[in-house]
Formats: structure tokens, C-alpha cells, sequence
């Protein structure tokens, strides 16, 4: 017996995951050598584990307002009163020089007529940043590496409920580069593919603050949102973008409007209220048109309300 529990504790301590068992009243009956070794790399000064009451830490972190302390208390409760057979908890634990993922599991199981929890902590890192890669892969448009269009349409939705919410403007501006088709005939696609790059980084550094976005919305169509802006300063910020992209200074020499890249765009300035997200992008889309049918490199601006 006391061989084979040797081996299991062998066994246990060989594993690369964090594992205690604690009894029901919270406390450490048992720990494996890498929750020691995890510790103590982690600047824990604590030796000795055993005897001191796990449930305890976590209840007095989560009464300090310690989101991650109220939400392992809970389900470790939820576990030792029979609600759950298992529960599990994804949090960071971020060193000074690594982003740390973790998941938490919690079981129970009876050995002679006592239950006991086990807990084991599982290093889930390149789970999570496979993951955010994919998230940021599917949200960018392969080019340009700014938003694609799947994503402008959440983001919209989201911002213009938000705005709704909190009454503050919001702001919707199409962007469309005029005469495209020259530039890709004249110079071919690998040029226009290079325009798109550039232009679309003049965009982005007129939408750096959260509530902002600028996306590839179709082949040389891009939209950009502000929120919490005036139409004035909407107006201002859209007419420095003309000036921006035109000191680009990007050869178009067949096209009509200018020997060189310019743009036109359909801004819409509201407080979201009555109308819906998409009617709000149809007229953008018609304030385009127009500022195309009036000799493009120019904005055509409306405030709604
Ligand atoms: N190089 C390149 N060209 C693209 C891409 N996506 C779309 N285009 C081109 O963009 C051009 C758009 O042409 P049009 O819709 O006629 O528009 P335009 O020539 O810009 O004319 P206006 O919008 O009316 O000023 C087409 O020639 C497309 O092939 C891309 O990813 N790379």
C-alpha cells in the first residue's frame, strides 16, 4: 500500500499541471510537486501548503471585489453541494514577460466516506493564442490588414446600439476611390494592390480611438465609423482625409477627375434614434453616389437630426 501510494504520488508529481486536493471545508490535504514549483517561480514565499484552506483565499479575494475569487468561489460550491459535476474556469495569470492562460477544473470524489475536491490548473496558453490569432484572422481583410467587411457589419451593429443607448452621435462615412479602374489599367494590379495598402493606412490613422473603425468594405470601397463626435467635427475630420489622400500624391495620369489618387465620400452625422444601422448605411451610400455624380474627389456630408 505504501508502494503503490509512493508510485501514484510519483505519478502526480510528474504531471505538468498544477493539482491540490482540498477537503470539503477548503482545505489543502494535498499538492503535487508543480504546484510548488509554479509558486515559487511565481514569487510565492508559502513552502509548506498543506493545512492552509484554499476556499478561504478565494472567498477573501471575491469580498475584496476580486471578480476572478468571487466567480472560483462560487463554482467550487457549486461542485461541493452536488449542483455541478465539474466546473471549469479559463483565466489569465500573466507574467511579467508571458501572456498566461489557465483553466481551472473542479471534481469531486469520495475516498474513504470523505469527499474531496480535486483541482487542477492547465497551462491552456497556446490553446488561447491560436485562438486569437484566428479571431484577429477572420476579423482582417487579407490586404490591406485593416477590418474586413464581416467584421465593420458586428462592429456597427454593436457601436450603434451603444450610441442608442448612451445618446451620444455616431458618425458613418462611405469612402471610395475614384476611377480605380484607370490606375489597375494603367499600371497594372500589382500597383492598385499597393494603392489599397497605402490608402488604407492614411484611413486608419484617422480612426485610432476605440469607438472608431475604418474597414475594406468592397473591392476599393471602405467605410469608416466615429462615434461620440459632432457632425462639424465629423465634416472637418472627412475633409482632412481628402487633403490627406491627395498628398499621397499617388499617380493616376489617365483619370478625368486629377492626375493623381483622390477619393470621394458619403458622410452621415445622427444620434441613433428611430432609424436602424442599415438604413443609416444605404444613405451613406447614396450621399457617395452623389458626391460621384457631382465630380468625385469631394464629400457630400448629411446630419440627420
Ligand atoms: N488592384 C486591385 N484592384 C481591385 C481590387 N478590388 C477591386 N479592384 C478594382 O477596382 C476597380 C473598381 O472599378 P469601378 O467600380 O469601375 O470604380 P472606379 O474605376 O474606381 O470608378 P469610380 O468609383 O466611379 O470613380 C475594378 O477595376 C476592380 O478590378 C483589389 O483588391 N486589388
Amino acid at each position: 500500500m505504501i508502494e503503490n501510494s509512493d508510485f501514484f504520488k510519483t505519478v502526480l508529481d510528474s504531471l505538468p499541471e498544477q493539482i491540490v486536493v482540498l477537503d470539503r471545508q477548503g482545505e489543502i490535504v494535498f499538492c503535487n510537486q508543480y504546484w510548488n514549483t509554479f509558486a515559487e517561480q511565481n514569487g510565492s514565499e508559502i513552502t509548506d501548503w498543506v493545512g492552509l484552506n484554499y476556499l478561504d483565499v478565494c472567498n477573501t479575494s471575491g469580498r475584496n471585489g476580486d471578480k476572478m475569487g468571487q466567480d472560483v468561489s462560487k463554482g467550487i460550491y457549486s461542485v461541493l453541494h452536488g449542483e455541478e459535476p465539474t466546473f471549469y474556469y479559463e483565466y489569465p495569470c500573466h507574467s511579467p514577460t508571458e501572456k498566461r492562460w489557465f483553466m481551472l477544473r473542479v471534481v469531486m470524489f469520495h475516498f474513504q466516506n470523505a469527499d474531496f475536491l480535486l483541482l487542477t490548473h492547465h497551462n491552456i496558453t497556446e490553446r488561447k493564442r491560436s485562438e486569437d490569432l484566428a479571431r484577429s484572422l477572420s476579423r482582417t481583410d487579407a490586404l490591406t490588414q485593416i477590418a474586413n467587411r464581416r467584421y465593420f457589419n458586428t462592429f456597427l451593429k454593436t457601436e450603434w446600439r451603444r450610441c442608442r443607448r448612451s445618446q451620444t452621435p455616431f458618425t458613418l462615412a462611405m469612402v471610395d476611390i475614384d476611377h480605380f479602374k484607370l490606375l489597375n489599367d494603367t499600371y497594372g494590379h500589382q500597383k492598385g494592390d499597393d494603392v489599397l495598402v497605402e490608402f488604407s493606412a492614411v484611413l486608419s490613422d484617422f480612426c485610432r480611438r476605440p469607438g472608431d473603425l475604418c474597414a475594406r468594405y468592397g473591392g476599393e470601397e471602405f467605410a469608416l465609423i466615429w462615434t461620440d463626435i459632432e457632425h462639424t467635427e465629423a465634416v472637418k475630420l472627412a475633409e482632412e482625409l481628402l487633403i490627406q489622400i491627395e498628398r499621397l500624391q499617388i499617380v493616376n495620369e489617365h483619370s478625368p477627375t486629377k492626375p493623381i489618387l483622390t477619393t470621394s465620400i458619403g458622410l452621415v452625422s445622427l444620434h441613433p434614434q428611430g432609424m436602424n444601422e442599415l438604413e443609416i448605411l444605404a444613405k451613406a451610400d447614396e450621399l457617395l453616389y452623389e458626391a460621384k455624380q457631382q465630380g468625385r474627389n469631394r464629400l457630400v456630408a448629411h446630419k440627420l437630426n
